[in-house]
């Protein structure tokens, strides 16, 4: 399986805190992450990540292309309900990809933890 994990800023900590709680099977996946984000999850989960771009660099246009091309099983996007983002159009189309190909999409940790046990029967 292969999971592509993103969070902004605000969310990192709850990202980390996700990962390291799921931490048994998503270290069975690859796993695909934007550029802090995945910073962030192999300093201090010890998961290997392969990170793209920073979000507002392309990061999430990156991943939106593995979408588009059917590699990636699933997304974890713990967006920021309360703050505007300059790369808000790069966030819409990836968004956008995941419907368009049904990708399934988590966007909070309480969807997010639906996600693993459904695709992956974490716990
Ligand atoms: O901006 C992001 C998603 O839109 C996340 O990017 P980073 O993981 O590089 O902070």
């Amino acid at each position: 399986m292969r999971i592509a994990l993103i969070a902004h800023d605000e969310l990192k900590d709850e990202m980390v805190a996700f990962v390291t709680a799921h931490a048994d099977v998503l270290g069975e996946c690859e796993l695909v992450t934007t550029g802090t984000t995945g910073k962030r999850i192999e300093d201090e989960t010890g998961l290997a990540v392969n990170r793209q771009a920073s979000g507002p660099y392309g990061g999430d246009l990156q991943i939106g292309g593995m979408i588009a091309d059917e590699s990636i099983d699933g997304v974890v996007f713990l967006r920021d309900p309360l703050t505007a983002q300059a790369h808000e159009p790069d966030i819409s189309a990836l968004l956008r990809v995941c419907d368009v190909k049904d990708v399934p999409l988590a966007t909070n940790v309480a969807s997010a933890d639906l996600l693993v046990d459904g695709l992956l029967g974490g716990d």
